[in-house]
Order: C-alpha cells, then sequence, then structure tokens
C-alpha cells in the first residue's frame, strides 16, 4: 500500500485533474491520465464500492496524487455549483479530462456537453478506450475475474490483478497432510472466482512463484479460505505480516474431494502445472 501523495501535494500548483471513480486503474483510466499535465491530479469520487483497487491501494499505480471526494457529500450539488468547488479547491485549474460517458451533478444529470460550458478551461473527453472491439470498464473486469479468466482481466487492467491481505493461522492440516500454505484474511478487495490458480505472491517486497487456492475447504473444514503455496520455499516468515497475491491464470476450480489423498494428488498435479508454467 503506497501512502495517497496528495498528502504532500499543494492543491494550488495543481492546472489539470481526471475525474472519475477510478476502480481498477485500468487501460482506460490510464488513457485519460496521459493527457494530464506535469502538475495533474486525480479526483476520485469515491462510491464505498471500490473492490478491485480499493481507495487505500490505488496510489500504486500512478505517479499523479489522487484526491478524494466521498459521493455522498457532493451528489447533490448542480453542475455549476462541482465545478464552482473544484475551482475553489484548486485555484489555478484550467484544464479538466474525463471519458466520453462522465455524468456529474444532482441525478447524474450533467453530461460532458454540460462540462464544456460550464467550466471555463480546456476540457478534454476521451472516447470510448476498447480492447479487441470490447469495451473497457472496471464492471467488466469484475465480471471476467468472478469468472475466473484472469489472463482477460489482466489484459484489460493492463497489469496482474492483485489482491492484499493480512496472513492468519490455518487448520494446521496442510504442512502434515497437504502442502504448506499461507492463509490469508482478505477485505475490500473482489476475489476471482473460487479455484486454483498460478500466482506470485509478495512478502516483503519479495516476489515469489506460488499456487493459491481461493474458496470453501469442501474437502476439509468446508470453512472459506484464501491460501497460497510458495513453490521450492519451506520456510519462509510470514508471521503476521501483509501479503500479497497476483493472479496470472486460472488452474481449475474448486472441487470436493471424498479423500485426503485424492486431494494431495491433485494439489501435487496443480503444483506440477504451476512450476511447468515458471520454468
Ligand atoms: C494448490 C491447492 C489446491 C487446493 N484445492 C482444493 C480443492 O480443490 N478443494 C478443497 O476443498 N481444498 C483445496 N485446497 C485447500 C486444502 O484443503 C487446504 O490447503 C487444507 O485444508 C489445509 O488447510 P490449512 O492451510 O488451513 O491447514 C487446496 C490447496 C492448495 C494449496
Ligand atoms: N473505456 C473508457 N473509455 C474512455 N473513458 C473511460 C472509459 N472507462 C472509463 N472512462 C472514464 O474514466 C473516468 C473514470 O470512470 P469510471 O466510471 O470510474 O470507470 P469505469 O467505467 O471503468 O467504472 C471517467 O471520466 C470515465 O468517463
Amino acid at each position: 500500500m503506497k501512502k495517497s501523495s496528495s498528502t504532500f501535494v499543494d492543491k494550488n500548483s495543481i492546472n489539470s485533474i481526471a475525474i472519475g471513480g477510478f476502480d481498477g486503474m485500468h487501460i482506460a483510466h490510464q488513457e485519460l491520465f496521459k493527457n494530464l499535465c506535469k502538475n495533474g491530479a486525480i479526483i476520485s469520487i469515491e462510491t464505498g464500492y471500490a473492490s478491485l483497487t480499493p481507495k487505500s491501494y490505488r496510489q500504486e499505480y500512478t505517479k499523479y496524487p489522487i484526491f478524494y471526494y466521498d459521493l455522498n457529500d457532493i451528489k447533490s450539488l448542480e453542475g455549476f455549483e462541482f465545478i464552482t468547488m473544484l475551482k475553489n479547491d484548486f485555484k489555478n485549474l484550467n484544464k479538466i479530462v474525463v471519458g466520453f460517458d462522465f455524468c456529474f451533478g444532482k441525478n447524474r444529470a450533467y453530461k460532458t456537453d454540460d462540462l464544456k460550458k460550464i467550466f471555463e478551461g480546456e476540457v478534454v473527453v476521451i472516447p470510448e478506450i476498447k480492447l479487441n472491439d470490447f469495451p473497457v470498464h472496471s464492471r467488466y473486469i469484475r465480471d471476467f475475474l468472478l469468472n475466473g479468466d484472469i489472463e482477460k482481466a489482466n489484459s484489460f487492467l493492463g497489469k496482474e490483478y492483485k489482491i492484499s491481505g493480512k496472513h492468519i493461522v490455518g487448520q494446521g492440516l496442510g504442512k502434515k497432510e497437504f502442502v504448506a500454505t499461507i492463509n490469508l484474511n482478505v477485505n475490500e478487495f473482489l476475489l476471482p472466482q473460487s479455484g486454483v490458480y498460478i500466482t506470485t505472491t509478495i512478502v516483503d517486497n519479495i516476489e515469489y512463484n506460488s499456487v493459491s487456492f481461493l474458496g470453501h475447504r469442501s474437502s476439509t473444514d468446508g470453512n472459506f479460505a484464501v491460501e497460497t503455496h510458495i513453490l521450492n520455499q519451506n520456510n519462509l516468515s510470514v508471521k503476521d505480516k501483509n501479503i500479497e497475491i497476483k493472479f496470472l491464470k486460472q488452474i481449475r476450480e474448486n472441487r470436493k474431494f471424498d479423500s485426503f489423498i485424492e486431494l494431495k494428488n491433485e494439489i501435487l498435479k496443480d503444483i506440477d502445472i504451476a512450476q511447468k508454467y515458471f520454468y
């Protein structure tokens, strides 16, 4: 997690802003940011529903400082009131960058044409960005993840989908019966479809090749778990650490096995698939 750099920025130095929700900080969002000037900034309107890049993780994906506005505080403003607020907050603002579908103000009644009329400065409207003829939006990326289609989600994100969580103690069964896993408590982030994934696990800023499991452990205690097995590593100290998992590819969906031996055999096959992917 990178601290929002807006904390250290003088708002009066900002001359251009991009406005939106920006959950995902995906390739279309990055196109907007390319149109910012050197002293640009990002205005992120918080709905409370961001799940691809929750608020405290967003700064990692841009060099521009992010300033957050709570939707509840601004949603009853008329169009000119919203622009007046921004002009008051950023005294030297002369350029606004938004996407083709940007709406603002009370009842989302104001569109890009209204923005051009109300704001006395440059307004850049980015036409809809698509990838292979498919529009890029965070809602589609969420759908890809929920279907386990990691590669498609990653191509729309322009990076590997990453979640973050705190190490928690597991059942203590893995090391004894199967393979050692790090169990994580993940909040805020959308979890991809239940199943087994080729992943990269980050501990203390070091990336390890890994295979991860998400879902109800229907073959053991039935509880929901996010677990990662680091390949070729036995003695990594992770106690109470914050751990990140980057998703690369789904291996299979979650399954219920009738015996520990069947589950163990399948886990060993998963590990073999992951080993081959990396080498
Ligand atoms: C690569 C891998 C694949 C797994 N696949 C499944 C699965 O298909 N079904 C299941 O119930 N549990 C699966 N698990 C979870 C195991 O049941 C779990 O690791 C075991 O219960 C040990 O849990 P513990 O780490 O809390 O001790 C998988 C774990 C790993 C590492
Ligand atoms: N595919 C796209 N092409 C162009 N602009 C986009 C696209 N997706 C989002 N934007 C713009 O980016 C800003 C943030 O939009 P937001 O609604 O948070 O993204 P999303 O549609 O992915 O949820 C808005 O100004 C929006 O118009």
